[in-house]
Order: structure tokens, then sequence, then C-alpha cells
């Protein structure tokens, strides 16, 4: 496949805490430009291992990722830093929001390290929150917020540097199935705009709008496929 923006070449992931565990074993797969993937398995079975290797945030044992044309596991860590900063907005399962920060500032905080402005950052942060439904909760703290809207605000924030790509660790996992839906719009917005979105769910709703599936089992790749069916 030319047009994969992730790409990865026998990607390990073994755990050395004590006792070893072997969390991803030699995965290969690719990732189209501008697809909305999603990541499928049990439980415990190598998920967000491999989502946080395909982001950069955690260095494989062995193997390879490509962003583009970078190799990731071959850069130094202010590199990889800046390359995330510039090309990944990540969303965890729970959230990681500033607790004593309005949902502007949860915002801000991700442009700040960027070096914007603080004009420009909270223009640009306001602007993205009108986009993902919350203008009327700017000044709301995330303990005056549904879970659905921290979800929000996390997905505003992610997307505060203008990311290509979006990474996801169950986002709606926490969520009841209105909030749900209404993230699935956001998720499918964001996606219509070109970015790369990969979520790692265990929600059959999530999968049903991706266009590319992804199974792991075991830590090995089970599927790779599009939604024509086809396995590559
Ligand atoms: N930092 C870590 N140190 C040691 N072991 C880890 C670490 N992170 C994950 N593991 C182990 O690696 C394996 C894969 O974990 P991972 O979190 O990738 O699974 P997952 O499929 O995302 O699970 P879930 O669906 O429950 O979130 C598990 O056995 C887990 O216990």
């Amino acid at each position: 496949m030319n047009n994969a923006i992730i790409r990865t070449e026998k990607l390990s992931k073994v755990y050395d805490r004590g006792f070893r565990t072997v969390a991803l074993q030699e995965v290969n797969l690719q990732i189209p430009r501008g697809s909305l993937a999603c990541i499928m398995g049990p439980s415990g079975h190598g998920k967000s291992t491999l989502l946080h290797l395909l982001g950069g945030l955690d260095r494989p044992s062995s193997g390879k990722v490509w962003l583009d044309e970078v190799e990731l596991t071959s850069v130094a860590a202010d590199r990889l830093a800046e390359i995330r900063a510039r090309k990944i907005g990540f969303v965890f399962q729970f959230f990681n929001l500033l607790p004593v920060l309005t949902s502007l500032e949860n915002v801000q905080v991700a442009m700040m390290l960027a070096g914007v402005s603080k004009k420009e950052q909270q223009e640009r942060a306001a602007e993205l929150l009108n986009l993902v439904g919350l203008g009327d909760k700017l000044r709301a703290r995330p303990n005056q917020l549904s879970g659905g809207q921290r979800q929000r605000v996390a997905i505003a924030r992610a997307l505060a540097n203008d990311p290509e790509i979006l990474l996801m660790d169950e986002p709606s996992g926490n969520l009841d199935s209105r909030a749900e839906q209404e993230l699935l719009e956001q998720i499918g917005q964001v996606n219509d705009q070109g970015k790369t979105v990969v979520i790692v769910t265990h929600s059959e709703s999530v999968a049903a709008m991706a266009q590319h599936r992804i199974y792991i089992r075991d830590g090995q790749l089970m599927g790779n496929m599009d939604t024509t069916g086809e396995n590559r």
C-alpha cells in the first residue's frame, strides 16, 4: 500500500518488570492516509501497547514504525517529541484533563508547549471547543462536565496543534450510548477533514464506522482489513 501514513515491520514489545510479558509480537501493518482505523481484540492482548508504539510514546523492543518516511525508532528523543507534538494528537481513555483548569485552559495547554502566543491560544481553543459543541462550557472545569463533554474537551485538546493523525485509546469506554453517538459524530467530522484517526476500541458501533480494522490477539496481528473485506 503506497499511501500508508503509518507502517510497522516486525514490531515487538516485551515488558520485563521482574517477569517477562510479550505484549506485541512481530506485527506488520499499514494504515492508509486519511482513513478511520480501529484496533480491536480481547482485553490485555496488546492494543494499547500497539497504539503507544504507533504514536512514538514508547519504544519497541524490536522492529520498526514509520510515520510517513520517518522511522520513529531511529530518531533521538527530542526529535521524537517534536514529531509527536506536530503530527499526532492523543486522546486517552481517562481523558487526562487537568482538574484545576477550565475547558479553555485545558485546550490552551497543548498549544503553550508548541510556543503559540497567548492570544492565538485563546482564540483557537475557543474555536475548537465550539467545533466540538462546547462553546457554552469554555469556563467549566472538568468536574462540572459530563463524561461525554470531558471526552470532547480531550478531543479539542488533541486537535489543538492541527495534527495529521489522531490516536484514541478506548474513547467511548466510559460513555452511555447517547454520548457515544455524539462522540462518533465528532470523530467522523475530524476524519472528514482528512485526518487519519486510529481508535483502540471494544465498541461495535465504533468498529462499524471504521474503514480499516486491525485485530490483535495474544500480541499478534490476526487481521488487517479494509471495509471491502479485502485482507492485506
Ligand atoms: N507498562 C507495562 N509494564 C508491564 N506490563 C505491561 C505494561 N503495559 C502493558 N503491560 C502488559 O502487556 C500486555 C498488553 O497490555 P495492553 O495494555 O497493551 O493490552 P490491551 O489490549 O490494550 O488491554 P485493554 O483492552 O484491557 O486496555 C498485558 O499483559 C499487560 O499487562
